[in-house]
């Protein structure tokens, strides 16, 4: 099994986080893809917004009628605490050991890396493969294990480029727009997390 970790806060979910699920499960050849909503963030520990159960659910309406090979892994929000990815790697890696395991994420993430709890554990157990954002170019960081390859060939250490998500969108920038303004569309919302937020006057 080929299995990608989409790790975040989906604070709330939006069309970025979706547009590079695709483009991973395009481009990787996937068996699964697993969004991991963290249950504290440990670089952002206090977001605001309306808590993790609503987190949850905003996401599993996000991923309604989306790609059948997307799944919610609640492991961190189980765990409880700061989510560190190696924490939820070595939980997943022994629950099933023979999954080749990937993570996504966007160019945003890259430069943080080697501050990452245990970066190089992390890539005894997984790979990584990276969507270029808006505003954030593809820089491999220093992370000993980690190497750039053309092809993720499923083995741990591998850094893959995915293509750019061309969607200049941020859960924080929705956040405030959500509030300075509850009744209009911000834009780059599944339609259901909308009208979730709007009918529970969420991110007021
Ligand atoms: N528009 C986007 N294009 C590419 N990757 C994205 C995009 N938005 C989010 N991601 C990636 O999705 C993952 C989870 O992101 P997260 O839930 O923190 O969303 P965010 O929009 O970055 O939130 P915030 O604005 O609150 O920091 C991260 O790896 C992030 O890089
Ligand atoms: O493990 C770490 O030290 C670590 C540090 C920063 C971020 N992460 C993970 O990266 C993902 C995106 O994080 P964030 O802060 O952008 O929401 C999420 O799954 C976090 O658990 C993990």
């Amino acid at each position: 099994m080929r299995i990608g970790l989409l790790g975040g806060a989906f604070n709330p979910p939006h069309e970025g986080h979706l547009k590079l699920a695709k483009l991973a499960l395009d481009h990787l050849d996937l068996d699964e893809l697993r969004f991991v909503p963290t249950a504290l963030s440990p670089h952002k520990p206090d977001p605001g917004g309306p808590g993790a159960e609503a987190r949850l659910r905003l996401l599993s309406e996000a991923l309604e009628g989306f790609d059948r090979r997307c799944k919610i892994e609640s492991v961190e929000l189980e765990r409880g605490g700061t989510s560190y990815t190696v924490d939820t790697l070595e939980t997943l890696s022994a629950r099933e050991p023979d999954a080749a395991w990937i993570l996504i994420m966007g160019s945003d993430q890259l430069p943080g890396l080697p501050g990452w709890r245990c970066p190089e554990r992390i890539f005894e157990l997984a790979s990584a493969a990276v969507a270029l954002r808006p505003g954030a170019p593809f820089q491999a960081p220093e992370v000993r294990g980690l190497r750039p390859v053309p092809a993720w060939s499923g083995r741990p250490g591998e850094l893959v480029a995915l293509p750019a998500t061309e969607l200049d969108l941020a859960s924080s920038d929705l956040r405030t727009r959500l509030q300075a303004a509850p009744h209009e569309d911000p834009g780059g919302l599944p339609p259901q997390v909308l009208g979730t937020i709007r009918s529970e006057n969420l991110y007021r």
